[in-house]
This record gives structure tokens, C-alpha cells and sequence, in this order.
């Protein structure tokens, strides 16, 4: 996929243009994983629209396999299945089979091998048993599985996956995660909006930062959190309560930054090389002895590139 200068902008009653994507260029390479990421409003999903020919660029063009999204649409939309998240493209009384069987006839699936493939992905799929019951009974993780199914119906060789497993518990994200790596082992192309930075750097070939319409980074997870060593180590320094963390941060020289994490009681502290050894020193003279240290994570990188954006609507909840 390649996108050369894509931007789009809205028109807003009452106000000024809305710029969603402003002069993108992207390419990502065939075959492979590729998360975009970035927070509420960055553009993604005005990405992944255009780039399925649902949404026309203001100006700019996308190409998919050679194929361009306003001349060649027809061809495009054969290449990609698209799978949105929520209950867009499902139909709730109709069952699991129905709406693949639907699905099929959309995608122009001849009838003869209509039954044989539906039935082939919804056991793939783990809906099996689920077949004849109606959509609206389903649990999200169910219900994202069957997005699956449908956006696999016509075989495409490039998949758009917008934020999968949003909502999922994390036994079906897991499982979700699996179908996603077989889907790359079997030659695909998936191009996946995600949230989730864990998710992005055990699933993702390469990633792509969006944030207000532009492109801030792309690469392979390891090359981005290598950009990143070069500007610090994350320490973390486990087993921290909230007012540990406060009085810790306090007792450490200003320029390091800290991040806590309720749930799992740690902060990661990015730390400047030079200074590892003299910031361990100071965590441990306040008592606290279970510190390690290693590469930053996607997340730092995301933090780092991205920013905080205190008291707006547009950070991301990580
Ligand atoms: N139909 C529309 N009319 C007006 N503005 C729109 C429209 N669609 C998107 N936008 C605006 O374009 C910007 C990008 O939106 P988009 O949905 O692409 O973001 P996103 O990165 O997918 O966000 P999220 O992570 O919340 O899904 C936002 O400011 C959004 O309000």
C-alpha cells in the first residue's frame, strides 16, 4: 500500500475545514502486520476509509497492489476485507451463517461455494457450534470473530483490521491475536488500528504514529524503540504504590520522567544513559530494591514521540 500526499478535510457546519489527514505519505511494504497508531481524532480511521475506497481524498492518492483507490476501486475493493469494530456490518437478526452467506453474495462469491466457505470460516473462527444463532445474542469477542469471517469471505490478500479487539477480555484478544499471526503466515498483508501498544509491539511488523493527520514515525518496533534507547533506558522500579511514586519522583533529579502504573504497581522512569547508574542509586537509597532496566517500550516511544496531552479529550488511555 502506498499513499503519496494524502490529505482530507471536512467541512464543519458553522466553522472552519476540519483537516483530518494532512499530506500523508506512507508506504507500507506487501505481506506482514503494519499498525498505525495515535490517539482519539489522529486519523487513522479517515486512513483506513480512504484506503478501502469509502471515503475520496481531498487530494493526494493511495494505491493498493498497484491499484488506485479512485480509478481502480473496483479492483481495490477486491484486494481488501475490512473489518471495523463494534456492530457496523453485522446484522443482529440475522444468524452468524446468514450474515456470512449475505456477506458472500456481496462479494460476489460464487452460490456453489457459498456453503463450503462459510462453514469453513466460522469453524476457523471457533462459531461453529454458534452457526444457526442470531448475531444479536453474541458477545463483542464473538461478534469481532465474525467481522473477521466477513471481512475474510472473498479470500482478499490485504486485510484493514480497525481496533479488533477493543472491549475483548484478554483470553479472546489473545486468541484474536493468533488468528491475526496466521493470517501474516499465510502470506496476507493487515494494515491494524490499534490502541494497544502491547498488542502493536508483539503483533506488528512495522508501526506508523498518526497524530493530528500526519505521520510522526514508522518503522519496526525494534528500530523505533532503538530511536528511542539513544534517549534513554526505562527503569522500572516494581511493587509502587501511587504515594510511593509521588515521593519517589520528588527525591529524583527533575529531568527524569516517570510513569506509574496503578494496576500493575511499577513506574518507568526514562532515564538518560549517562545517569542510570546515579538514578538506580537514588531509587534504592528510598527503599525501594526491585529496580530493572531495558529497552523502552512501544509505549515510551509513543509517549516520547507523542506526547502528554493533559486535560484534552485526545490522550489515550495506555
Ligand atoms: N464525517 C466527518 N465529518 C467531520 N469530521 C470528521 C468526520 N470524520 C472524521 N472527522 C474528524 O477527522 C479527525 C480524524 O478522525 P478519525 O476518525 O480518522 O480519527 P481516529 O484516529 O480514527 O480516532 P479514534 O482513535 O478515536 O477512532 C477527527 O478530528 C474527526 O472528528
Amino acid at each position: 500500500m502506498h499513499a503519496d500526499g494524502v490529505t482530507r478535510t471536512f467541512q464543519v457546519r458553522g466553522g472552519p475545514d476540519r483537516t483530518a489527514l494532512d499530506r500523508v505519505d506512507l508506504e507500507l511494504p506487501v505481506g506482514g502486520v503494519h499498525g498505525l497508531l495515535g490517539p482519539n481524532g489522529a486519523g487513522k480511521t479517515t486512513l483506513c476509509r480512504i484506503a478501502s475506497t469509502v471515503l475520496t481524498p481531498t487530494s493526494g492518492s493511495i494505491t493498493v497492489h498497484g491499484y488506485d483507490v479512485l480509478d481502480d476501486a473496483e479492483q481495490v475493493r477486491r484486494l481488501i476485507g475490512i473489518v471495523f469494530g463494534g456492530d457496523r456490518g453485522l446484522y443482529g437478526r440475522l444468524t452468524a451463517r446468514e450474515n456470512l452467506q449475505f456477506w458472500c453474495a456481496m462479494n460476489g462469491v460464487p452460490r456453489r461455494d457459498t456453503p463450503g466457505r462459510v462453514d469453513a470460516l466460522l469453524d476457523r473462527l471457533g462459531l461453529g457450534s454458534r452457526a444457526a444463532e442470531l448475531v444479536e445474542t453474541f458477545s463483542r469477542g464473538m461478534k469481532q470473530r465474525l467481522h473477521l469471517a466477513r471481512g475474510l469471505v472473498a479470500d482478499p490478500p490485504v486485510l484493514l483490521l480497525d481496533e479488533p479487539t477493543v472491549g475483548m477480555d484478554p483470553v479472546s484478544a489473545h486468541e484474536f491475536r493468533a488468528l491475526v499471526g496466521e493470517l501474516r503466515s499465510e502470506g496476507r498483508t493487515v494494515l491494524l488500528t490499534t490502541h494497544d501498544m502491547a498488542e502493536a509491539q508483539s503483533l506488528c511488523d512495522t508501526v506508523t504514529f498518526i497524530d493530528d493527520g500526519r505521520i510522526v514515525g514508522s518503522g519496526t518496533p525494534a528500530t523505533l524503540r532503538a530511536l528511542r534507547v539513544e534517549g534513554g533506558v526505562r527503569v522500572r522500579v516494581h511493587d509502587l504504590a501511587e504515594d510511593a511514586h509521588e515521593d519517589l519522583m520528588t527525591a529524583l533529579p527533575e529531568e527524569v520522567s516517570g510513569e506509574h502504573d496503578a494496576r500493575a504497581r511499577h513506574t518507568d522512569l526514562v532515564v538518560a544513559p549517562g545517569s542510570v547508574a546515579e538514578v538506580v542509586d537514588a531509587v534504592v537509597r528510598q527503599g525501594h530494591v526491585s529496580v530493572t532496566t531495558g529497552p523502552p517500550s512501544l509505549e515510551d516511544v509513543y509517549l516520547g514521540l507523542l506526547g502528554r496531552r493533559e486535560g484534552t479529550d485526545r490522550g489515550m488511555a495506555v
